[in-house]
């Protein structure tokens, strides 16, 4: 473990989703809450040209707030403060799938239970590919996320080396999807996980991901990656 990994077990450690670990954690679950609303009637309004004028205004007005005041840009920039917590609380916070403060995310909850893996997911409307059910990509992101943290499970967790996702009947939006996963191999740096994905009990989806702990490590991988964070 290093001080990426460090911790990554906690915020997954029941089926509760772990609360904020802070007033400010939890300020921004209520703005990413706003926001994945926002997105949601965005997608579905059919106002006026002239309230959708309006609408822009103010959220142009709310971007100018936000942009005026201290930022951290990215999640090693938040783990440096040192006034965020560990990586694995801010990666529940920030992560692009999984993350409760990011609008991003759908609202991903996931649990672990010994090698198993166990989740919850909805997608509203903004994830609409095929008429009425989930775009295939998202589908995808999802069980990187889930597999990829089911296998921190194995004790060596790596990046996504190879993910197979088999699309078996469409997913529906706006409903519970259930996740679980297995890990079914741990070989020197590599781990296998198989998951699935359910809609009313139906399997829509099955995936296996391979995921490879870098040569370098995950630390070392973390140092090549500043400087891309877009500050
Ligand atoms: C941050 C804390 C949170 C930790 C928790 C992390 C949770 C992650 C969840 C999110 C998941 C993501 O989105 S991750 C983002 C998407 N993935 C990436 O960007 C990964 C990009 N690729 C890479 O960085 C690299 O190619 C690696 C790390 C995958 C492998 O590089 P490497 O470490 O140099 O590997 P190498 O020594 O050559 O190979 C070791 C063994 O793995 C095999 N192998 C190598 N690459 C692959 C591959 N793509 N698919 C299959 N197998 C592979 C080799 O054949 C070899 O097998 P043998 O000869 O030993 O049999």
């Amino acid at each position: 473990m290093d001080e990426l990994t460090a911790g990554l077990f906690n915020p997954f450690a029941s089926e509760e989703v772990a609360p904020p670990n802070s007033s400010h954690w939890e300020a921004k679950r209520r703005l990413a809450e706003a926001v994945r609303q926002l997105n949601d009637l965005l997608v579905s309004t059919v106002a006026s040209d002239a309230e959708l004028a309006q609408a822009s205004a103010q959220v142009e007005a709310l971007n100018r707030t936000l942009a005026d005041t201290p930022r951290l840009h990215g999640t090693l920039a938040y783990l440096k403060s040192g006034e965020h917590g560990h990586y694995g609380e801010i990666n529940h916070e920030l992560n692009a799938v999984g993350g409760q403060s990011n609008p991003l995310a759908p609202g991903l909850n996931m649990w672990l239970d010994g090698n198993r893996a166990y989740g919850t997911v909805r997608c509203g409307l903004a994830y609409e590919g095929p008429p009425g059910f989930v775009h295939g990509g998202f589908v995808a992101a999802i069980f990187d996320q889930f597999l990829g943290m089911a296998q921190v499970a194995g004790g060596q967790p790596g990046m996504t080396g190879t993910l197979t996702v088999r699309y078996l009947r469409p997913t529906p939006l706006n409903t519970e999807l259930k996740l679980s996963a297995q890990l079914s191999r741990a070989e020197d740096r590599k781990t296998l996980v198989s998951g699935e994905l359910r809609a009313g009990g139906e399997i829509t989806a099955t995936a296996e991901g391979l995921f490879v702990r870098p040569s370098r490590g995950m630390a070392a991988m973390a140092e090549m990656a500043v400087g891309n964070s877009g500050q």
